[in-house]
């Protein structure tokens, strides 16, 4: 069943290895809580996007997982990067990532941002705003260059995932209405120092079907082929990211492979490139989180397990009430119970899992949390000045550190 998640993980004589390196011996060598990717993982994930979607433009969420050193990986394998602010530029360049394939998306980017992304000479802006349009065309002008935009447009689709992760709804900030878009593009077209280039549009993440899709596709691709009626050629056609992944046992991923048979119909209309921005498909469940039981309670009415991680590790089921699957990185044939796994934090929404049926642990035991590798680390805090984790890449057998683990000089540093 594990391997469902990640078939680089497995049990080998009741102990949980990720791509050949035992989980436990990194938890007692590194400490935890500690996140650990498998790089093979990753790059299989890029292959299926490039095989399903051939000629397509793969730009990898930057958002689901900041390390420069995935991020790099990421590169590595010639994927681009879909940014949202001027820190994942930042990233993005120093991991390599060539500029012509940034896509930069976001409803609220400031002027140093919006100058450092036009300095670099990226793709694509995917604006969200008139306003933005209108700025970006005065930095064009002072800068003296032309800025390539796409227009991301609001479709208006419910994406049947959790509410704050829906992001192409009529009320949703995002984008701009799908039936104002025309408008905005002959107003785009006016002016002097944009080029348009695309059109945009991502409704949503843990997307787990592909109507929503062919729904948001359809709408894009009539307005696509309505401009080119009037005869504005777009070279891009992005339609996001947002494919899910197994969290819960009885989940199935959307394959980027189901989708594109989805959507093929569709996009044997447009001669435009194809770009997809996805970010948890490439590394969700490539990432686990192994933290440690501190003490055990029973409250007669509740049991709980107290661990090291806290949600300022691992935010999402405080925030979504997401659901992610846990593991005894030993396991030692006891009797599960039911239970609620909790942090540390000062919080009553601090919480890993609950009611959740486990074996039976004691102080000291490992847990792996799966599916952490999006949104993970990328979410995590100091709060209660907890530092935060290490970060480990496993790679065909190799182990590397690709961020230590923080102390509390670190997190007072600019504090002085
Ligand atoms: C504009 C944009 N593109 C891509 C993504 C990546 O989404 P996911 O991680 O669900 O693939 C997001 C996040 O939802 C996003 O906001
Ligand atoms: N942070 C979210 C996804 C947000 C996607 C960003 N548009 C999650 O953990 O599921």
């Amino acid at each position: 069943m594990v391997k469902e998640y990640n078939p680089y993980l497995e049990y080998v004589k009741d102990e949980l290895f990720l791509e050949g390196v035992s989980l436990r011996e990194l938890a007692e060598k590194y400490g935890t809580p500690l996140y650990v990717y498998s790089a093979s993982y990753i790059r299989d994930r890029l292959r299926e996007y490039r095989e399903s979607f051939p000629g397509a433009l793969i730009c990898y969420a930057v958002k689901a997982n900041f390390n420069p050193h995935i991020v790099s990986l990421m590169a590595g394998e010639g994927a681009g990067a879909d940014i949202v602010s001027g820190g994942e530029l930042y990233v993005a360049l120093m991991a390599g990532v060539n500029p012509s394939r940034i896509v930069y998306a976001g409803v609220g980017k400031t002027v140093k941002e919006l100058v450092e992304a036009i300095k670099a000479d990226i793709l694509m802006f995917n604006v969200e705003s008139r306003m933005e349009l209108e700025i970006l065309n005065q930095l064009g002008e002072q800068l003296g260059k032309k800025v390539r935009i796409s227009i991301r447009v609001n479709p208006h689709v419910d994406p049947k995932t959790h509410p704050y992760i829906a992001t192409g709804m009529k009320k949703s900030k995002f984008g701009i209405d799908i039936d104002r878009a025309e408008e905005e593009y002959r107003y785009a077209l006016s002016m002097k120092n944009i080029q348009v280039v695309g059109v945009h549009c991502h409704i949503g993440s843990q997307i787990l079907d592909t109507s929503p899709y062919v729904e948001a596709v359809s709408k894009v691709v009539d307005l696509y082929r309505s401009l080119e009626d009037q005869g504005i050629e777009l070279q891009y056609l992005d339609i996001g990211g947002g494919l899910g992944i197994k969290y819960k046992p009885e989940d199935r991923a959307l394959t980027p492979m189901e989708l594109s048979s989805a959507l093929s119909p569709i996009l044997q209309k447009v001669k435009a490139t194809v770009v997809l921005e996805p970010g948890r498909s490439l590394v969700g469940n490539a990432g686990v989180l192994i933290t440690q039981v501190q003490f055990v309670k029973d409250k007669g009415e509740k049991h709980f397990v107290i661990v090291d991680a806290g949600m300022n590790d691992l935010i999402r089921p405080a925030i979504y009430d997401a659901y992610h699957h846990i593991l005894p990185v030993v396991k030692r044939g006891r009797p599960s119970i039911v239970t609620d796994v909790v942090g540390p934090i000062c919080e009553t929404g601090d919480f890993l899992a609950k009611d959740r049926q486990l074996e039976e642990v004691g102080r000291g035991d490992y847990l792996a949390v799966l599916s952490a590798g999006a949104y993970g680390f990328a979410m995590s805090s100091h709060y209660n000045v907890r530092p935060r984790a290490c970060e480990v890449l496993v790679d065909r057998g190799y182990v590397r550190v690709i961020r230590e683990r923080e102390d509390y000089q670190y997190i007072l540093s600019k504090s002085s």
